[in-house]
């Protein structure tokens, strides 16, 4: 470490999205005569507006992006720094800026979210999404385009086979069925004729979490342009901003060149063998192309055999956690997933350092009924259990988990309709121990039930069931419902009433 110490914080906290943003709320309220401040490498911070308790652990906000004043006007023991950390030195308990400039604190808590794990970072065309500059650049590119490939089975596919037109979308999967990380072969089915469907136009009511931006309008087509938000803002940095988030699609355009409106291909069970620029396709040109003629920027070689030309390729196969500034020289335990292991108190292994969010990975002993997604409910949540957790150890006071994490809960949309999933809703960890009631009308409702030993453990809701509640309680209170057998799902039983 070269500089010398300007100021030392009671809190730092590192990262201006969600987890970071909430776990500075948290902690300059309840401590508003302590100096707190907030290290983020972008212009704008993530702020959680319109905070609803829906049920017992499920919850609804609106996310907005929102220049870093806003906080510093809010909480006046508050500093943001505007600056990448470079790096962290736990055993003087500072940390220093990528300008040079070095910072102690009492009690660091390490949000700095994760980017996107790309097939390759050696192809220019080969993209992630995460922020609003890779949107921005993600754009441009599909602006262009005649065709792409998206490669991936989570939540960004899911998202962008739905809204993308205009532009061919070969879809690669790895699985049997599509949208695995989410939900079972059943529900894949009922989903599947919304990808072959011409969209609606208007999208039908759906209660789920919105995120706006400060600008443009909502509602008015958004084209994002070089000058706004962009890096050169902060020319030379190359940190990653905030995690876009819920309807992040909303009011972007996602138009590709051609005028068709959706025409989605998936390819099931396959992974990418090889990327190919134009040059090296040429020069090893023994594949036999799909469909195709002409040339293209980028080819992509499956495992299946195939080999596509593309405008270019979107890599959204999940994240890396990011750790480097902060484990260099510190005595860390990553998990197997990248994430720095933290315990049911967000503690690190390094005295006086937490971690929240993308960035971490829960390493306690979980609730059977509970599992970390780097979600953005699960980002807010940590990131206030985490100031809790700080608040507690300045006055040695105890606190137990907190209750969000006793049961997993998550509502989305996805193909526009509302998804809701609880508990173990992919039978995740049971083995052959459960068995599934599933009950479906096409193009309405999908709604699966995961039973261990008579008691309900998870659920997949899709539509509006108007049934999570319900369903919530009875996989809290863990009731014995073999006695209902098929009777739960039957659709003439009102069971809120049943219940009751
Ligand atoms: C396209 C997309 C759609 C999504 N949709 C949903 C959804 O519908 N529902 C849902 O629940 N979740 C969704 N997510 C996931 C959700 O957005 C993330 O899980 C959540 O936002 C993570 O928040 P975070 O605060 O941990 O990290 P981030 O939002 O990644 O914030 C990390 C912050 O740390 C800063 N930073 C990084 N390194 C440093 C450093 N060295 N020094 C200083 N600052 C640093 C970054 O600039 C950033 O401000 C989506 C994610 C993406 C990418
Ligand atoms: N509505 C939502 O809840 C929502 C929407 C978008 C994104 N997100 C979140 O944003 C983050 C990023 O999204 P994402 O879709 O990239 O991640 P994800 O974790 O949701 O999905 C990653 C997918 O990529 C697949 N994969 C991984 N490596 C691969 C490889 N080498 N080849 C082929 N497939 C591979 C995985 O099997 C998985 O299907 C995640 O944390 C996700 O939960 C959530």
């Amino acid at each position: 470490m070269e500089g010398k110490k300007e100021k030392t914080f009671k809190f730092v906290i590192v990262g201006g999205g969600i987890a970071g943003v909430t776990c500075v709320e948290q902690l300059s309220s309840q401590f508003p005569s302590e100096d707190v401040a907030l290290f983020t490498a972008g212009p704008l911070i993530k702020a959680v507006t319109n905070y609803k308790q829906v049920s017992r652990t499920m919850e609804e906000f609106d996310v907005e992006e929102k220049p870093s004043s806003v906080l510093e006007e809010k909480f006046p023991n508050l500093t943001v720094i505007h600056s990448a950390v470079k790096s962290l030195h736990t055993h003087s308990h500072c940390v220093e800026t990528a300008d040079g400039r070095v910072f102690g604190y009492k009690k660091l808590c390490i949000c700095s979210g994760a980017r996107p794990k790309l097939l390759t970072q050696e192809n220019p065309n080969v993209l992630g999404i995460r922020d609003t500059d890779s949107v921005q650049v993600f754009q441009k590119h599909l602006s262009k385009a005649r065709r792409i490939v998206i490669v991936g089975n989570g939540g960004i596919a899911l998202e962008l086979v739905y809204e993308v037109k205009g532009c061919e979308v070969i879809w690669a999967v790895k699985d049997k069925a599509i949208g695995n990380t989410f939900f079972d072969a059943g529900a894949a089915q009922f989903l599947i004729p919304s990808l072959e469907a011409n969209k609606a136009e208007v999208a039908g009511p759906c209660k789920r979490l919105r995120y706006t931006m400060e600008e443009p309008a909502p509602d008015a087509a958004q084209t994002f342009t070089a000058d706004k938000y962009s890096r050169g803002q902060n020319p030379g940095t190359v940190e990653p901003g905030s995690a876009l988030g819920p309807d992040w699609h909303r009011g972007i355009e996602l138009q590709g060149a051609e005028q068709v409106s959706h025409r989605v291909s998936v390819e099931y069970q396959c992974e990418v063998e090889q990327i190919f620029t134009s040059e090296e396709f040429l020069l090893s040109s023994k594949q036999t192309l799909e469909a195709d003629t002409g040339s293209w920027p980028v080819y992509v070689q499956l495992t299946n055999g195939k080999t596509f030309g593309c405008d270019f390729v979107v890599s959204a196969t999940g994240v890396i956690p990011n750790t480097e500034p902060f484990v260099h020289g510190n005595n860390f335990l990553l998990a197997d997933d990248g994430g720095l292991q933290v315990d049911d108190h967000m503690r690190t292994l390094q005295p006086d350092v937490y971690a929240a969010g993308d960035v971490c990975t829960a390493c306690w002993e979980h609730s059977p009924l509970w599992q970390q997604m780097r979600l953005w409910t699960q980002a807010r949540q940590m990131g206030w259990y985490a100031g809790r957790c700080m608040a507690a150890d300045v006055l040695s006071e105890s606190i137990e988990l907190d209750f969000c994490f006793e049961l997993f809960s998550h509502v989305t949309k996805f193909f526009n309709y509302k998804v809701v999933l609880l508990g173990k809703f992919n039978a995740q960890g049971l083995g052959s121990d459960h068995e599934l009631l599933v009950r479906c009308t096409k193009g309405q409702e999908y709604v699966k039930v995961v039973l261990s030993r008579g008691r309900m453990v998870g659920a997949v809701l899709i539509g509006e069931t108007d049934l999570e509640e319900t369903f919530e309680n009875l996989i809290l209170n863990q009731m014995d419902l073999t006695s209902y057998g098929e009777e739960l799902l039957n659709p003439n039983i009102d069971i809120e009433d049943y219940f009751d």
